[in-house]
């Protein structure tokens, strides 16, 4: 691929330090507003609370900050400017309520900042306050088609690496010019919609870093039946791409995952698995009680880490006691450990 800014590589690796080695992802954003009655039964899915409770997004952002998060990621997943205008919005309604799903994000740092820079009673020592990014997130082509491809990668012959590109030239621009400190591709259902991805940043030299997040079916390949290796591997050679690993997966096929990572890439691994219920695409609903307890998830968090993974969140049905309980794990880890 092209060349990035110098700083771009750079700032992932760097915040990781100011962090201490390793960073908390938010949670579940969607399934956590729903958790506080949102109704996501909706093309535009979480990205409806835009336009109906943009308050209730900023509680759900500062309860995962509250919680221990070091990145927001914010309520743009199924945002597109093609779905708000099958909505009856203009392309400049859609591209201000892209922006505003950042500014909701970045508010809500705001606000939690305020809070925990305030109640100190030593000005010789004013509190360190913990490091935070908001990321925008790009959900794939096929969240935005609501037809089930997110989860089966399948776009069919038609579909090229092209459309891709013009699908998300526009909200990519708007995105990366909106304050958001990296965009977060995530839950990549293909390679195909990667390597769109990697010629966007390039062609329209976006100056905010990325990372790439694949969606899996098991514990080596991604959803469509691409390899995990070989999609990481491809993430890996892209400059302006500054982390790469999976999310919406479940947890049991996560250490697998991260050891087939590690193998192609030098740059920082994330993860942030969902709580590992099933989720009928029929009925619209999760299954209850087909995943893993939350404490389960959280016992997993230390190996993870000790995996390579750097980056560690949860996506789907997990919720800011999730969060806490990673912030938790990973701050009571061993330092300096052998094992
Ligand atoms: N960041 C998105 C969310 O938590 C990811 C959804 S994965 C289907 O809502
Ligand atoms: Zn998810």
């Amino acid at each position: 691929m092209g060349f990035a800014t110098d700083e771009t590589p750079s700032l992932l690796i760097d915040f990781l330090q100011k962090c201490g080695g390793y960073a908390v992802i938010d949670g579940g954003l969607a399934t956590e507003l729903e958790r506080h009655g949102a109704d996501l039964n909706d093309p535009l899915w979480s990205s409806k609370c835009l336009i109906s409770t943009p308050d209730l997004i900023k509680r759900v952002h500062l309860d995962y900050l509250e919680a221990g998060a070091n990145i927001i990621i914010s309520a743009s997943y199924q945002a597109t400017i093609q779905g708000f205008v099958a909505k009856g919005l203009s392309v400049k309604e859609g591209e201000a309520l892209l922006r505003r799903s950042v500014e909701i994000a970045l508010e809500a740092r705001d606000v939690y900042n305020d809070k925990s820079s305030t109640g100190s009673w030593d000005v010789r020592q004013p509190p360190k306050q913990r490091p935070i990014l908001v990321a925008a997130s790009v959900g794939s082509y096929g969240a935005y088609l609501a037809d089930g491809s997110e989860y089966s990668g399948d776009y069919g012959d038609s579909v090229t690496k092209e459309t891709l590109k013009d699908f998300h030239r526009r909200r990519v621009q708007v995105l990366a010019d909106s304050g958001a400190d990296l965009i977060a591709f995530e839950t990549i259902p293909n390679k195909l919609e990667a390597r769109a991805y990697a010629e966007l940043l390039e062609e329209e030299d976006i100056k905010i870093p990325a990372w790439f997040s694949f969606n899996c079916k098991d514990g080596v390949n991604v959803v469509s039946g691409d390899s995990v290796a070989d999609c990481a591997s491809f993430a890996n050679s892209c400059n302006r791409v500054v982390a790469v690993g999976i999310n919406c997966t479940p947890p049991k096929f996560i250490h697998g995952l991260i050891l087939s990572i590690r193998e192609v890439t030098t740059k920082p691994i994330l993860i942030y698995p969902n709580s590992g219920e099933t989720y009928d695409g029929i009925r619209k609903e999760w299954v209850p009680s087909t995943g893993v307890a939350h404490e389960d998830f959280v016992s997993f968090v230390g190996k993870w880490h000790k995996d390579g993974a750097s980056l560690i969140g949860g996506c789907c049905r997990t919720t800011p006691s999730t969060i806490r309980g990673i912030a938790k794990a990973l701050s009571n880890r061993p330092v300096n450990t052998t094992e």
